[in-house]
Parts: structure tokens; sequence; C-alpha cells
């Protein structure tokens, strides 16, 4: 992702003299973070993401620098004249991918996400918890810039929903960026870089989390090779990096990230060494950042 999304002072409205849904939003979604929108229910939240997603336009303000993006809404319609599989490839395509790239990604997710027994089953046959993986599975595989994630967590089996909270970590590592929306307040603790909440029809950033918690975290003692920097990805995945001795670094991160941040050092090339896994909870609120 190359540029920032940016909206502003967006507003929405759903017809000519009814309410203000949004009014005044300012938000800038910057390459590689992590972007958690929070608020009650009815606040605006859905309608915000979907500005986000680009599926819907404001009524009035601007929204611009819209990367490649992939949304899974809040409810998705499953009742579509496909198997997952199909559908999946067809969504690739739009995506950009060409037939046989979609066929092997949506393959790959519906199997890191538990559902590759439901390739052929139609869409209109699978539980709420299956045709959720497949609204996630859509919105990954085409490894999109920004990725919009309206309560996706929901209906999945823990399985599934430690694999979204990984493949969030993956996004983000590689640059892109990731909004999303959820109702446990755990979702990711930890790892957003800003929170939003949604309150009397505008957006209010929070500074320091204070509800949230902190969630565990990993901890990881790295060696490199003889002169070796820390792999900027690995840089961008840590929460915090010190080099404890020459060449040996400690890194730390929230828990969800943890499988990211080792796959990233150990194909680095040359690999770093992991000499030591150590995770941590949260002691309290010096602990969040
Ligand atoms: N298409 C629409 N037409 C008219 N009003 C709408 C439409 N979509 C949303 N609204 C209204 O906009 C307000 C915000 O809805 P939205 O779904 O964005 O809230 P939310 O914070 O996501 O709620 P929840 O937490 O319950 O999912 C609500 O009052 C809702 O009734």
């Amino acid at each position: 992702m190359q540029r920032e999304l940016r909206l502003d002072n967006v507003g929405r409205r759903h017809s000519l003299r009814g309410p203000w849904v949004l009014r005044g939003v300012d938000l800038a979604v910057a390459p590689g973070t992590l972007v958690r929108v929070e608020g009650a229910n009815g606040t605006g939240k859905s309608t915000l993401l979907r500005l986000i997603a680009g599926i819907d336009a404001p009524t009035e303000g601007r929204v611009t620098g819209r990367p490649r993006t992939a949304y899974v809404p809040e409810r998705f319609p499953s009742a579509l004249p496909f198997t997952a599989l199909a559908y999946l490839i067809r969504l690739g395509t739009v995506h950009g991918l060409s037939r046989r790239q979609a066929a092997g990604a949506a393959g790959q997710w519906l199997e890191r996400l538990g559902a590759a027994g439901y390739a052929r089953t139609p869409m209109a046959r699978l539980s709420k918890g299956s045709s959720q993986k497949v609204a996630v599975a859509q919105a990954l595989l085409g490894e999109p810039e920004l990725l919009v994630l309206d309560e996706a967590w929901t209906g999945l089996d823990a399985g599934a929903r430690a694999e979204l909270e990984r493949a969030v970590a993956e996004r983000t590592a590689a640059g892109g960026a990731v909004v999303f929306v959820d109702h446990d307040p755990g979702r990711l603790a930890g790892a957003p870089d800003a929170t939003y909440t949604v309150r009397d029809g505008t957006l209010h950033r929070r500074e320091r989390p204070a509800t949230a918690p902190a969630g565990p975290r990993v901890t990881v003692r790295v060696q490199g090779p003889p002169g070796g920097r820390l792999p900027a990805d690995a840089h961008r995945i840590a929460a915090l990096a010190e080099e404890t001795a020459p060449g040996t670094h400690l890194l730390t991160v929230p828990a969800s990230h943890s499988d990211v941040l080792l796959r990233t050092l150990l194909t680095a090339r040359p690999p770093w060494h992991v000499v030591s896994v150590a995770t941590e909870e949260p002691h309290g609120p010096e602990d969040r950042r």
C-alpha cells in the first residue's frame, strides 16, 4: 500500500432530510497500520466501515487515496447460487487473479480456516459459521492493501478466529492496512496502532486505551548473522525491539502477531536464530500501550 486512505470532513445520511449518521469525520489510514473502531450499538460503526471499504459513498466530504480494498461485511449474503469454491474463484478473478491463482488461493484459505471440506458445498447449504469462513476467505485471497473487517470473527470457531488474527498480522507485516470492528475488547489486544470511538455522530481518537486489555505478549530473543541488521519486516511487526548484546535482539509482540514475527525471522535471508520465546501476561495499566 503506497498511499494513505483519507476521509476528509466526511458525512453520511440516508435521506435528504434524514438525520446525519456521521458528520465531520476525519481519518487517515496509513500503510502497515492496524486500526480498531469501537462504539455502542447503532452509533454508525458499520456505516463508517462501508465508507472506508468504498462500498458506500459519503453524502458530503471526500475519500481519497483508495488502495486495493477488500471487505468482510457484518452480514454476508450467503444464499448465492455457487459452491464455496466456485464463489471464491469468481471473487478472486474480480480481485485481479487469474483463474488458476484464484483457485489456488481459495483452496489455501479454505484450508487455513478449516473449511476445505465444504469447498464443493453450495453456499446456500453452508452453516452460518462456514459461510462466515467463506466471507473471510473472499476478502483475504487477493492480498488486499486495505482489509476492512466488520465483526468478521463473529460465528467463527476458535481455530478460524486465531487464523484470522494471524492473517491480520500478515497483512500489516506486508505493509497493508487493516481496519476492524469487533465486539470483543480483547480482539488483537495490544496490537492496534490507533483506536477510534464512534460517538455523537463523529469519530474520536482514543490516545491511550483505557478499557481494552493489552493482552498477552510474546518476547522473542533472536541472534542475527554476524553484522546482520534486524529485517525491516520484523521491526515493523515488533511493538518493542531492543539490541541487548551485539547481534542479539529482544523483540516484544502482541501474542496474535508472534507466529508472523517468527516466520519473518526464520525465513529471512540469511535466517535468524531464535534463542527463546516466552509469553508474558499483562501486569496492569502501566503495561498498556
Ligand atoms: N441503509 C440505511 N438506511 C437508513 N438508515 C440506516 C441505513 N443503514 C444504517 N442506518 C442507520 O444508521 C445508524 C447507524 O447504523 P450502523 O449499522 O452504522 O451502526 P453500528 O454502530 O454498526 O451498529 P451495531 O453495533 O448495532 O452493528 C442506525 O441508526 C441505523 O438505523
